[in-house]
């Protein structure tokens, strides 16, 4: 029976299939194999789904299998970037910033970083730190797959907010394809909304002031999970007076963290302060052998010049490079504040460019970019731009005034020449500072050669600088100040073999910045005074070696205008400009105190007689009092263009006239606004309450920056030869008249009415 079943049943299937019904039928038979293909297919998703794994488990394998790479890392045959165990983010990151082969630095620090090792990496300016520093730290909180929650992991300080935005720039080009959150905390920001982000900050960039504020002052910013911390321009940073504010962050962070340090030149400070903060450091010192310190690409050369024919020469010099992008370094501020205002009126004709220290943050962001875009400008600058700052493409480094010493000449010339490109610097040098500074560089491998230039091809502009200090008190101020402030920063140099104040002429210098008279410097009389009497007391000569050094750091500082201060530095360093300022001005006053005490009593008595200080009261014989009406005018119009520059030709009776009614207008326009003011005033005697902010209540300091800001922005543009806007229309803001819109609207139209 058994056997009899059996080929019933294959018979029963043989006969299914070949069922001439079922072949027949299309759509059963398509329907069968559509119920079966779906079986199929639900069960082989079901298995995937079980297969599997999160993204994170993917991840870390993928990590794991670069972890595992570390070791056979070969720097010597790494000939791009993809040679290395890197993540596929990182790589995409490079390749989209058209980086692709490593350079010498990064090729040799990447490896030790990878491995986790401590790292002292110097080589020569231009060479690539930045990257060799931010692959690693791109690199290190992947492998730690670091998220927002996870806060700071990486901190890299810089020793200037230039540079630590600049660094805050690559990093987001490169780091662009990961998901870490990256933060810029330096001053002049405001620091609240700092406050609010910083734990939630995975990079931070920063300057060392600022980090160690973070650190005091706010809650919530704490740094126990730090695993890399990279100190770039260790040199500078030191230099900078940081030393203290270093070793203090480098106390609060945890000591298991790896740490990067980088700098440019190799100082025995930077080794103290590898000693600290390093562990076991691999060295990496590209260019120790070579046979230059400066790059092969870049031609030095440097010119003997006497003192009062350096605005001369600078002036030539910009003339006979019209096409170039020129950074040109000077001592201090008030040199850059000075000379860029009365190099824009001499309208050399290519754009010029102011970057210091007393400019706000925004300013100074502004002017870099600026400068980054502009195919040929001159960048006046103090050494706040010496140092790291990567501008593209710069033909020509001008070092207006002779640098501190040779580590700040490298880092000056190192803005050009910079990654292969070629480039050209030249040293301006007084005869007094030649021997030694030249004898300085040779020590420090910089092959430098000496170059005449013939001053009879020297084109002067002192006649024209004369011409407008004689038109304008500001700028005469400020050549004063000018003057003072480079004497001070000559007389401040630690190297008197190199920087001798008293072998300078002073007044062919004053009469080379158009001053006719050499202003008074108190301090250099206090000293020639010490040292005719060297038993006289109270001089500067008296101060304790250690102050003096006090004194020289922080004076040196507020010279480059360096922006790396906490607000609380800040604050006081601008104190102490004002105090600077302060100085100067009493330097400027030649009248003896006894004198200003008489007037002040003076003054004290006029108000208490109830006069009104500089009005002309007339009384008639009888002592009957004359009414003077309109009062007497004074100039409310600035000069024109064309009657500023054409000062030699004598009277133009047409321009006169113009002015004068010109005048006349503006006049009545204030003396209108000033009257209508006063009605309200009147009728309103809450005015005073009123939230508004009148321009007397705000802060004059801010102002007056962002005034001498607003100046500098027009000046930029009349040195680059275009046509000066009239001063009314560059400076016109919204005028605020403390009336109602409709008294405004009648006082503009009675306004039109009078010019018509
Ligand atoms: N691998 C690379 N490929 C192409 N260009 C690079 C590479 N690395 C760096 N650069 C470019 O070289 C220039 C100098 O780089 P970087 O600013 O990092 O130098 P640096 O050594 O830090 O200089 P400094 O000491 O003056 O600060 C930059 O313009 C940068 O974009």
């Amino acid at each position: 029976m058994e056997k009899g079943k059996r080929p019933n049943v294959s018979l029963n299937k043989k006969t299914r299939k070949k069922n001439p019904t079922d072949t027949i039928d299309p759509v059963k038979n398509f329907e069968r194999w559509k119920k079966k293909y779906n079986k199929t297919k639900t069960r082989v998703k079901q298995e995937k789904r079980q297969k599997r794994r999160p993204e994170w488990q993917v991840e870390k394998e993928a990590i794991q299998r670069l972890v595992n790479k570390y070791n056979e890392i070969n720097a010597k045959d790494a000939e791009r970037f993809s040679d290395f165990p890197i993540s596929k983010n990182t790589l995409r990151g490079l390749m989209e910033a058209q980086y692709r082969q490593p350079t010498e630095i990064q090729r040799q620090t990447i490896g030790f970083a990878l491995q986790g090792k401590d790292v002292l990496g110097a080589a020569k300016t231009g060479s690539g730190k930045t990257l060799a520093f931010l692959i690693p730290v791109l690199e290190c909180l992947y492998r730690q797959q670091w998220t927002a929650m996870d806060g700071l992991g990486a901190l890299i300080i810089s020793p200037t907010r230039e540079l630590a935005y600049q660094t805050f720039e690559v990093l987001r080009k490169v780091g662009k394809n990961h998901e870490f959150s990256a933060g810029l905390i330096i001053g002049g920001k405001d620091l609240k909304n700092e406050s609010e982000k910083i734990h939630r900050t995975n990079i931070i960039i920063c300057t060392p002031g600022r980090l160690l504020q973070h650190m005091d002052e706010t809650a919530a910013f704490h740094a126990s999970d730090l695993h890399m911390l990279v100190l770039d321009e260790a040199d500078r940073i030191l230099d900078m007076g940081f030393a203290d504010t270093i070793n203090a962050i480098v106390e609060n962070l945890p000591k298991t963290r790896q740490t990067l340090l980088f700098s440019a030149t190799q100082t025995k400070s930077v080794k103290d302060l590898a000693r600290l903060s390093l562990k076991d450091p691999e060295y990496v010192w590209v260019h120790e052998k070579a046979k230059f310190s400066t790059p092969a690409t870049l031609e030095q050369n440097y010119v003997v010049c006497e003192l009062h024919q350096k605005v001369n020469m600078l002036f030539s010099f910009i003339r006979s490079h019209l096409q170039k992008k020129v950074i040109v370094f000077f001592a201090c501020c008030k040199e850059v504040q000075y000379l860029f205002r009365v190099f824009c009126r001499l309208r050399p004709g290519m754009p010029i460019l102011a970057l210091h220290g007393k400019q706000q943050q925004m300013k100074r962001v502004e002017v870099y970019n600026d400068f980054i875009k502009k195919k040929n400008a001159v960048l006046f600058a103090t050494d706040i731009a010496a140092r790291g700052l990567d501008f593209p493409a710069v033909n020509w480094v001008l070092q207006f005034d002779c640098p501190e010493d040779a580590n700040t000449y490298i880092h000056r010339v190192g803005r050009t020449a910079r990654y292969k490109e070629g480039g050209e610097a030249l040293l301006v040098l007084l005869p007094s500072e030649e021997k030694d500074m030249v004898s300085q560089l040779q020590e420090k491998k910089v092959p430098i050669n000496r170059i005449q230039v013939n001053p009879e091809k020297l084109t002067s502009v002192q006649q024209k600088l004369e011409a407008f200090l004689a038109q304008e008190k500001e700028q005469k101020e400020r050549a004063q100040r000018c003057f003072v402030s480079y004497l001070r920063s000559v007389y401040l140099m630690k190297n008197k073999d190199v920087f001798d104040v008293f072998q300078l002429k002073l007044q062919e210098y004053a009469a080379s910045l158009g001053l006719a008279v050499a202003p008074r410097v108190r301090f250099l009389n206090k000293v020639q005074k010490q040292r005719a009497d060297p038993g006289q007391s109270g001089g500067l000569g008296d101060v304790a070696p250690h102050e003096e050094e006090k004194e020289l750091k922080s004076f040196k500082a507020q010279l480059r205008g360096d922006g790396l201060k906490s607000e609380a530095q800040e604050s006081q360093s601008s104190d102490e400009e004002d105090d600077e300022e302060e100085d100067e001005e009493k330097v400027h006053n030649t009248i003896k105190k006894t004198e200003k005490e008489t007037k002040f009593k003076e003054a004290k008595k006029v108000l208490k007689r109830n006069f009104q200080v500089n009005t002309k009261l007339v009384f008639t014989e009888e002592g009957q009092m004359v009414q003077q009406w309109p009062p007497l005018q004074r100039t409310a119009v600035p000069a024109t263009e064309g009657e500023e520059d054409d000062c030699t030709s004598g009277i133009n009776v047409e321009e006169a006239r113009e002015r004068l009614r010109r005048e006349d207008q503006e006049f009545d326009k204030l003396e209108y606004r000033r009257k209508v003011k006063e009605k309200h005033r009147v009728r309103l005697p809450a005015a005073g309450t009123r939230k508004r902010i009148h321009s007397d209540h705000i802060d004059d300091s801010g102002e007056e920056e962002e005034e001498e800001e607003e100046e500098e922005e027009e000046e930029e543009e009349a040195a680059a030869g275009s046509r000066k806007r009239p001063r009314q229309q560059a400076t016109a803001k919204p005028l605020d008249t403390g009336l109602s819109l409709a008294e405004d609207e009648a006082l503009v139209l009675h306004l039109l009415g009078n010019r018509s």
